[in-house]
Protein backbone atom coordinates (compact mmCIF):
# COMPACT_ATOMS: atom_id res chain seq x y z
CA UNK A 1 0.00 0.00 0.00
CA UNK A 2 1.20 3.25 -1.07
CA UNK A 3 1.50 6.49 0.90
CA UNK A 4 -1.94 8.35 1.78
CA UNK A 5 -2.25 11.58 -0.27
CA UNK A 6 -5.60 12.19 1.37
CA UNK A 7 -5.27 15.10 3.91
CA UNK A 8 -6.48 13.53 7.10
CA UNK A 9 -9.65 14.88 8.61
CA UNK A 10 -10.17 14.96 12.58
CA UNK A 11 -13.58 15.88 13.09
CA UNK A 12 -15.14 16.56 16.52
CA UNK A 13 -19.40 15.62 16.50
CA UNK A 14 -20.32 17.53 19.78
CA UNK A 15 -23.06 16.34 19.71
CA UNK A 16 -26.09 17.82 22.23
CA UNK A 17 -23.28 19.23 24.51
CA UNK A 18 -21.76 22.70 24.86
CA UNK A 19 -24.20 25.90 24.42
CA UNK A 20 -23.02 28.96 22.16
CA UNK A 21 -20.91 30.10 25.08
CA UNK A 22 -19.04 27.30 25.89
CA UNK A 23 -18.48 26.45 22.43
CA UNK A 24 -16.94 29.99 21.63
CA UNK A 25 -14.63 28.99 25.08
CA UNK A 26 -13.69 25.49 23.75
CA UNK A 27 -12.54 26.95 20.22
CA UNK A 28 -10.48 29.30 21.85
CA UNK A 29 -9.14 26.90 24.21
CA UNK A 30 -8.39 24.24 21.19
CA UNK A 31 -6.67 27.30 18.85
CA UNK A 32 -4.13 28.32 21.48
CA UNK A 33 -3.04 24.91 22.65
CA UNK A 34 -3.01 24.01 18.65
CA UNK A 35 -0.60 27.04 17.66
CA UNK A 36 1.66 26.87 21.40
CA UNK A 37 2.36 22.92 19.94
CA UNK A 38 2.81 24.47 16.62
CA UNK A 39 0.26 22.51 15.15
CA UNK A 40 -2.11 24.73 12.42
CA UNK A 41 0.04 23.63 9.30
CA UNK A 42 -2.49 22.31 7.75
CA UNK A 43 -1.28 18.50 7.40
CA UNK A 44 -4.40 17.81 9.52
CA UNK A 45 -7.78 19.57 8.62
CA UNK A 46 -9.38 19.99 11.71
CA UNK A 47 -13.36 20.23 11.89
CA UNK A 48 -16.08 20.86 14.98
CA UNK A 49 -19.40 19.93 14.09
CA UNK A 50 -21.41 22.13 17.40
CA UNK A 51 -24.87 22.28 18.21
CA UNK A 52 -27.26 24.67 15.43
CA UNK A 53 -27.53 27.38 18.28
CA UNK A 54 -23.68 27.77 18.47
CA UNK A 55 -22.73 27.22 14.54
CA UNK A 56 -23.14 31.60 14.40
CA UNK A 57 -21.07 32.41 17.56
CA UNK A 58 -17.95 29.37 16.21
CA UNK A 59 -18.29 30.89 12.99
CA UNK A 60 -18.19 34.35 13.78
CA UNK A 61 -15.08 33.41 16.26
CA UNK A 62 -13.23 31.23 13.29
CA UNK A 63 -13.67 34.27 10.89
CA UNK A 64 -12.76 37.21 13.62
CA UNK A 65 -9.61 35.09 14.56
CA UNK A 66 -8.60 33.56 11.34
CA UNK A 67 -8.64 29.75 13.04
CA UNK A 68 -8.03 26.96 10.37
CA UNK A 69 -11.31 25.14 12.02
CA UNK A 70 -13.83 24.19 9.23
CA UNK A 71 -17.51 23.86 10.45
CA UNK A 72 -19.63 21.66 10.30
CA UNK A 73 -23.41 20.69 11.48
CA UNK A 74 -24.98 17.43 12.99
CA UNK A 75 -27.96 17.52 10.25
CA UNK A 76 -30.24 18.85 7.63
CA UNK A 77 -33.13 19.26 5.95
CA UNK A 78 -33.21 17.49 3.29
CA UNK A 79 -36.25 20.28 2.01
CA UNK A 80 -34.76 23.61 0.88
CA UNK A 81 -37.48 26.09 2.72
CA UNK A 82 -40.90 25.56 3.71
CA UNK A 83 -43.38 24.22 6.04
CA UNK A 84 -41.12 22.22 8.13
CA UNK A 85 -41.19 23.23 11.62
CA UNK A 86 -37.74 22.77 13.89
CA UNK A 87 -35.58 22.02 10.68
CA UNK A 88 -32.75 23.46 9.28
CA UNK A 89 -32.01 24.07 5.73
CA UNK A 90 -28.43 23.27 4.15
CA UNK A 91 -29.19 26.89 2.60
CA UNK A 92 -29.10 28.54 6.22
CA UNK A 93 -25.82 26.53 7.07
CA UNK A 94 -24.17 27.08 3.17
CA UNK A 95 -24.68 30.95 4.33
CA UNK A 96 -22.63 30.10 7.55
CA UNK A 97 -19.60 29.00 5.85
CA UNK A 98 -20.74 25.46 7.50
CA UNK A 99 -18.27 22.93 5.36
CA UNK A 100 -20.38 19.97 6.37
CA UNK A 101 -22.87 18.28 7.41
CA UNK A 102 -23.16 14.70 9.09
CA UNK A 103 -25.80 12.58 7.67
CA UNK A 104 -27.01 9.62 9.31
CA UNK A 105 -25.51 9.53 12.84
CA UNK A 106 -26.77 6.22 14.07
CA UNK A 107 -28.10 8.24 17.28
CA UNK A 108 -30.66 9.94 14.09
CA UNK A 109 -31.43 6.50 12.33
CA UNK A 110 -32.30 5.20 16.13
CA UNK A 111 -33.64 8.36 17.96
CA UNK A 112 -35.74 9.56 14.50
CA UNK A 113 -36.21 6.28 12.43
CA UNK A 114 -34.06 8.08 10.05
CA UNK A 115 -34.20 5.24 6.99
CA UNK A 116 -31.37 4.48 4.48
CA UNK A 117 -33.37 6.89 1.75
CA UNK A 118 -33.75 10.04 4.35
CA UNK A 119 -29.94 9.75 4.01
CA UNK A 120 -29.59 9.65 0.25
CA UNK A 121 -31.76 12.42 0.03
CA UNK A 122 -29.87 14.32 2.67
CA UNK A 123 -27.00 13.58 1.39
CA UNK A 124 -28.62 14.92 -2.33
CA UNK A 125 -29.67 18.19 0.01
CA UNK A 126 -26.04 18.78 1.11
CA UNK A 127 -24.31 18.73 -2.54
CA UNK A 128 -27.07 21.00 -3.93
CA UNK A 129 -26.36 23.88 -0.90
CA UNK A 130 -22.46 22.94 -1.60
CA UNK A 131 -21.93 21.21 1.80
CA UNK A 132 -19.62 18.11 1.93
CA UNK A 133 -22.13 15.58 3.46
CA UNK A 134 -20.36 13.38 6.13
CA UNK A 135 -22.06 9.87 5.37
CA UNK A 136 -22.22 7.51 8.51
CA UNK A 137 -22.70 4.19 8.46
CA UNK A 138 -22.33 1.18 10.47
CA UNK A 139 -23.34 -1.88 12.44
CA UNK A 140 -24.98 -2.78 15.39
CA UNK A 141 -23.88 -5.58 17.81
CA UNK A 142 -26.56 -7.66 16.37
CA UNK A 143 -26.00 -6.98 12.82
CA UNK A 144 -22.56 -7.93 13.59
CA UNK A 145 -23.48 -11.47 14.84
CA UNK A 146 -25.65 -11.90 12.01
CA UNK A 147 -24.52 -10.69 9.17
CA UNK A 148 -20.63 -9.44 9.90
CA UNK A 149 -19.54 -6.20 10.15
CA UNK A 150 -19.66 -4.91 6.41
CA UNK A 151 -22.70 -6.33 5.10
CA UNK A 152 -24.84 -3.37 6.86
CA UNK A 153 -22.32 -0.15 6.32
CA UNK A 154 -22.08 -1.37 2.28
CA UNK A 155 -26.11 -1.55 2.39
CA UNK A 156 -26.50 2.04 3.86
CA UNK A 157 -23.71 3.53 1.94
CA UNK A 158 -24.77 1.82 -1.71
CA UNK A 159 -28.21 3.61 -1.11
CA UNK A 160 -26.40 7.00 0.13
CA UNK A 161 -24.29 7.19 -3.18
CA UNK A 162 -27.15 6.18 -5.66
CA UNK A 163 -27.70 8.66 -8.19
CA UNK A 164 -24.32 11.58 -6.68
CA UNK A 165 -22.14 13.18 -9.23
CA UNK A 166 -19.34 11.97 -9.63
CA UNK A 167 -17.63 14.46 -8.71
CA UNK A 168 -19.65 14.77 -5.38
CA UNK A 169 -17.32 15.92 -2.87
CA UNK A 170 -17.95 13.29 0.01
CA UNK A 171 -16.56 11.94 3.65
CA UNK A 172 -17.69 8.61 4.83
CA UNK A 173 -18.09 7.95 8.18
CA UNK A 174 -17.58 4.29 9.45
CA UNK A 175 -19.02 4.26 12.92
CA UNK A 176 -19.96 0.85 14.44
CA UNK A 177 -22.83 1.03 16.90
CA UNK A 178 -21.14 -0.76 19.13
CA UNK A 179 -18.55 0.93 19.47
CA UNK A 180 -19.93 4.50 19.73
CA UNK A 181 -19.91 5.86 23.47
CA UNK A 182 -18.96 2.19 24.63
CA UNK A 183 -14.86 3.22 25.31
CA UNK A 184 -14.77 -0.56 23.09
CA UNK A 185 -13.31 0.60 20.08
CA UNK A 186 -12.92 -1.07 16.99
CA UNK A 187 -9.78 -2.87 16.31
CA UNK A 188 -7.95 -1.09 13.29
CA UNK A 189 -7.57 -4.08 11.83
CA UNK A 190 -11.42 -4.20 11.34
CA UNK A 191 -11.31 -0.48 10.83
CA UNK A 192 -9.32 -0.69 8.09
CA UNK A 193 -11.07 -3.75 6.95
CA UNK A 194 -14.38 -2.47 6.57
CA UNK A 195 -13.55 1.25 5.23
CA UNK A 196 -11.35 -0.45 2.61
CA UNK A 197 -14.18 -2.24 1.79
CA UNK A 198 -16.53 0.79 1.70
CA UNK A 199 -13.79 2.71 -0.75
CA UNK A 200 -14.50 -0.26 -3.08
CA UNK A 201 -18.16 0.86 -2.34
CA UNK A 202 -17.07 4.20 -3.22
CA UNK A 203 -15.26 2.96 -6.43
CA UNK A 204 -18.25 0.97 -7.64
CA UNK A 205 -20.88 3.47 -7.53
CA UNK A 206 -19.16 6.80 -8.22
CA UNK A 207 -15.48 5.91 -10.30
CA UNK A 208 -11.61 5.13 -9.20
CA UNK A 209 -10.99 8.81 -8.92
CA UNK A 210 -13.64 9.24 -6.46
CA UNK A 211 -12.68 6.22 -4.32
CA UNK A 212 -8.94 7.61 -4.39
CA UNK A 213 -10.21 11.01 -3.31
CA UNK A 214 -12.96 10.18 -0.94
CA UNK A 215 -11.96 10.27 2.85
CA UNK A 216 -13.15 7.67 4.88
CA UNK A 217 -13.27 7.96 8.87
CA UNK A 218 -13.29 5.64 11.97
CA UNK A 219 -15.66 6.53 14.86
CA UNK A 220 -16.16 4.68 17.87
CA UNK A 221 -14.36 5.67 21.09
CA UNK A 222 -11.61 7.24 19.27
CA UNK A 223 -9.32 9.05 22.26
CA UNK A 224 -5.58 10.35 22.61
CA UNK A 225 -4.16 6.80 23.00
CA UNK A 226 -5.72 5.29 20.23
CA UNK A 227 -5.51 7.67 17.15
CA UNK A 228 -2.18 6.80 15.86
CA UNK A 229 -3.12 2.75 15.67
CA UNK A 230 -6.35 3.89 13.23
CA UNK A 231 -4.18 6.23 11.33
CA UNK A 232 -1.98 3.75 10.42
CA UNK A 233 -4.04 1.94 8.49
CA UNK A 234 -4.10 2.81 4.73
CA UNK A 235 -7.53 2.99 4.29
CA UNK A 236 -8.73 5.19 7.72
CA UNK A 237 -8.26 8.62 6.34
CA UNK A 238 -9.30 10.35 10.13
CA UNK A 239 -11.42 10.23 12.71
CA UNK A 240 -15.39 11.30 13.66
CA UNK A 241 -14.86 11.42 17.71
CA UNK A 242 -17.80 12.20 19.45
CA UNK A 243 -17.06 12.08 23.77
CA UNK A 244 -12.95 12.90 23.53
CA UNK A 245 -14.42 15.70 21.20
CA UNK A 246 -15.25 17.65 23.92
CA UNK A 247 -12.43 17.78 25.86
CA UNK A 248 -9.52 20.44 24.53
CA UNK A 249 -6.25 18.43 25.65
CA UNK A 250 -7.41 15.16 24.29
CA UNK A 251 -9.18 16.41 21.13
CA UNK A 252 -5.75 18.18 20.57
CA UNK A 253 -4.02 15.42 21.03
CA UNK A 254 -5.57 13.16 18.88
CA UNK A 255 -5.86 16.31 16.37
CA UNK A 256 -1.75 15.88 17.13
CA UNK A 257 -1.77 11.98 16.34
CA UNK A 258 1.31 12.39 14.02
CA UNK A 259 3.19 12.71 16.93
CA UNK A 260 2.35 9.19 18.12
CA UNK A 261 2.16 7.52 15.02
CA UNK A 262 6.70 7.82 15.23
CA UNK A 263 7.32 7.45 10.95
O1 LIG B 1 -20.63 8.88 17.50
C1 LIG B 1 -19.47 9.23 17.50
C2 LIG B 1 -19.02 10.36 16.66
O2 LIG B 1 -19.98 10.70 15.74
C3 LIG B 1 -18.45 8.55 18.34
O3 LIG B 1 -18.70 8.85 19.66
P1 LIG B 1 -17.60 8.46 20.77
O4 LIG B 1 -16.29 8.98 20.28
O5 LIG B 1 -18.09 9.16 22.01
O6 LIG B 1 -17.62 6.97 20.88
Amino acid sequence: MGVKTRTPLIAGNWKMNLDHLQAVAFVQKLHWTLKDAKHEDGSVEVAVFPPFTDIRSVQTLIDADKIPFALGAQDLSAHDSGAYTGEVSGAFLAKLDAKYVIIGHSERREYHSESDEVVAAKTKAALKHGLSPVICVGETAEDLEKFGASAVPVGQLEVALQGLPKDADIVVAYEPVWAIGSGQAATPQQAQDVCATLRTVVAKVLGDDAAARTRILYGGSVKAANIASFMREPDVDGALVGGASLVVDEFAAIIRFEKHVGV
